[in-house]
Formats: C-alpha cells, sequence, structure tokens
C-alpha cells in the first residue's frame, strides 16, 4: 500500500543523496510544531524512511537536489485517509555538516575527496561585542548644474545604519525595510533635471535631501539606526583582484515577514572586502588565508547547513571577522580588521569588533 502511495522507485531516485525530511508534522499530531529534523542516506534509511512515511513532512520549499549539501525530495507524500499536512517548517537550525558531500552550482551532489577537517578555529562563533553597520544604495541619473558647469552624472546615494545589538537574529534591520528609499530615489531623483528640484543640487544637496526624506518616511526603529547618508559621483569602481573574494552561494533567510522573497530559496553573488579602519573607502589586500577559507567553505554551498544561524551578510561579516582575529590576521597598526559583506550590488553589511 505504502509503495502505491509513494512509489520505491521514486524514493530509489534520490538513494544516493542525503535526504532530509521532518517528523511528526502532521497537522493532527500534537507534537507537530517540534519539526524533527531526519537524514536518510541508505537503501536501508530508507526502509526506515517507508515504515514511519506517514508522520513525515518532506520538504520542497527550501532545498533541492543541486543545493549544496542537503537533498531533499521535491515533491509532498500523498496522505492517508484522515490526515492533512502541516504548513512546511519555513525555517529550522540546520547543524553544521562540515562533511557533507559538497555539490557545485552546476553539478549534482558528489562526495568531495579533498574536503579534510576544517581549518583550525572554524567556526569560531559569533562575535560578543563589535559594531554592526549596514549600507543600502540607489543610483539615479541626473542633469544638473554646479558653479555654472554641467555636472551631469550618475550619483549613488548610500544609507548607512549601524547598530551594536541586532534586533532580529543577524538583522540590524532588514534591507527590505528601506524599500520606501529605492523607491524615492526611483520616482524623485531617478532622470531628473535637480535644478528644477532641488535648491542645492549638489552632493550635499541630495545629502540634505534624502536625510529629510528618511527622518520623516523611516519606521521609527529604523530611523534610530540612520548613522549617515552618502553620496557617491560617477560608476563606483570595482574592488581590484587583491581586495575582494567572490563566492556565490545560496541561503534562505529566518525571520522575515511571511512572502519576504529572501526568506525563499535563493543564490547570491557575494563580494567579500575588507574596508581600510581609518578610510572606509579603501580596501585592504585579502589575506590568503581568508580567500582560501571563504572559497573553500562557502561557495557553492547553502549557506544554511555551512552555518548553524541566521546567514544574513552581518552574520556572515561577524564570523569571518572573528576568525581572522582567531588566526590572529590584522589589518593595519596591528588592529581588528573590518569585514564587509556584500549580497548585491545595493547592499552590505560589515562587522567591527569593540575595540580591546
Ligand atoms: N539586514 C539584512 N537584511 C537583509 C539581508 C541581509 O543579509 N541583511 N538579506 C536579504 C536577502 O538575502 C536579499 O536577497 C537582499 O536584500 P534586498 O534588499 O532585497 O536587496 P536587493 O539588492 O535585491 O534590493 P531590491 O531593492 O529589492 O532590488 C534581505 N534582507
Amino acid at each position: 500500500m505504502v509503495n502505491d502511495l509513494f512509489p520505491f522507485s521514486t524514493l530509489r531516485r534520490y538513494a544516493g543523496v542525503k535526504l532530509v525530511a521532518w517528523e511528526n508534522c502532521a497537522q493532527d499530531i500534537p507534537e507537530s510544531r517540534r519539526a524533527c529534523r531526519r537524514s536518510f542516506r541508505s537503501r536501508s534509511d530508507i526502509a526506515t524512511l517507508l515504515g514511519i512515511w506517514d508522520r513525515l513532512w518532506i520538504g520542497p520549499s527550501h532545498c533541492s537536489r543541486d543545493a549544496g549539501g542537503v537533498c531533499s525530495v521535491q515533491h509532498r507524500l500523498p496522505l492517508p485517509p484522515g490526515r492533512s499536512w502541516a504548513p512546511a517548517p519555513r525555517c529550522h537550525a540546520l547543524p553544521r555538516t562540515p562533511d557533507l558531500e559538497r555539490c557545485t552550482m552546476n553539478s549534482p551532489c558528489e562526495a568531495d575527496p579533498a574536503a579534510g577537517p576544517l581549518p583550525n578555529g572554524w567556526l569560531p562563533g559569533l562575535p560578543a561585542g563589535g559594531t554592526y553597520t549596514i549600507g543600502k544604495r540607489a543610483n539615479c541619473d541626473i542633469a544638473r548644474t554646479v558653479d555654472g558647469i554641467d555636472g551631469s552624472d550618475l550619483v549613488t546615494v548610500e544609507l548607512v545604519l549601524t547598530a551594536t545589538e541586532l534586533t532580529k537574529p543577524g538583522f540590524v534591520c532588514d534591507f527590505g525595510d528601506l524599500s520606501g528609499f529605492q523607491q524615492h530615489v526611483d520616482q524623485v531623483l531617478d532622470h531628473q533635471d535637480l535644478d528644477t528640484i532641488l535648491a542645492d543640487p549638489t552632493g550635499a544637496g541630495i545629502v540634505a535631501h534624502v536625510r529629510a526624506w528618511a527622518q520623516e518616511n523611516l519606521p521609527d526603529d529604523v530611523r534610530q539606526l540612520l548613522d549617515d547618508v552618502r553620496v557617491f559621483t560617477g560608476r563606483l569602481p570595482d574592488p581590484a583582484a587583491d581586495e575582494a573574494v567572490r563566492f556565490r552561494a545560496r541561503h534562505w533567510l529566518c525571520d522575515l515577514p511571511d512572502g519576504h522573497k529572501c526568506g525563499r530559496h535563493h543564490g547570491h553573488a557575494y563580494l567579500v572586502t575588507l574596508p581600510d579602519p581609518d578610510q572606509p573607502d579603501n580596501l585592504l589586500p585579502v589575506p590568503g588565508k581568508l580567500r582560501e577559507v571563504v572559497l573553500s567553505r562557502f561557495h557553492g554551498q547553502v549557506l544554511n547547513t555551512v552555518f548553524d544561524f541566521n546567514p544574513t551578510s552581518e552574520h556572515l561579516a561577524a564570523v569571518l571577522t572573528a576568525w581572522l582575529v582567531e588566526q590572529e590576521l590584522t589589518a593595519v597598526g596591528g588592529r581588528p580588521f573590518t569585514v564587509r559583506v556584500s549580497e548585491t550590488a545595493s547592499t552590505w553589511s560589515q562587522f567591527t569588533l569593540e575595540a580591546a
């Protein structure tokens, strides 16, 4: 009967990969809220799974066969009459699983013989004291006159927010809370002649305009975190090769409102840089050991399986800062590095350890 509902041939397709399932998730089972994660790998595991199949939720939402490390069945099992499915557990802390099969974005899971023990001290955990800073950028193409000369250009406006305590796990505030900023720049400044819109169309005038908008329009709790408004003129240069580590990885974020796009399983082309603590617009060369650890441990991975915390860019910046300290790698003057992690062209997060 079980085989009719969920043919063994279907299961066999997954026999070589790690199968993740959550037990006790059916709505009519009292302990369903305690989503209990189980892994099934071998044929005999799958026999066990068949034995308890009607108590399983097998999750389609976050993992896929090529997801990197954790793979799960893509469809729900049919239920016997009278049983109903609970909603999929949206977020679950997966344990750190360094020895999982490593999957690249383009190839199916296969064991990586080179994946030895994790580098010494990895992961150090999240540091206790320090400052988290996030930035959200919006671009506008503008015409203007500055000192009687044409000053038309591409202008990037950046909101900078700072916190020493994260409000929700991993967030200074959700970048989504700043979406009104992007809309304002798009609607009011972008593709406009600023001479007709602002009393002062220079960088200082744009900063004053955006600061006033932010004071009036950001949600109260977000406004309190606003530290700076910055304006850059012209195309921003790409960091030099030795000043950045680029990696691609997948994740989903917990503690976001229902329907938020970042709660879905998605991926980013990440950029890790080390701003000079004295001159944040200058980047320091990335130590080879940091490059190595980021590429070997993050690239092509599902970050939720690498960390046992919400893999926001703030958290990534913080653990990398802590790791550099643990490795005794320091910035100019022997000070701890500040690490910046950027998920998208318009967002970044960085962490600076509290001065000892
Ligand atoms: N404080 C944080 N908030 C969010 C993070 C984060 O790491 N820290 N991450 C995300 C998502 O992963 C998302 O992909 C990036 O955020 P988003 O604002 O949506 O950035 P975009 O560049 O895609 O901006 P759009 O204005 O939506 O184009 C969410 N929040």
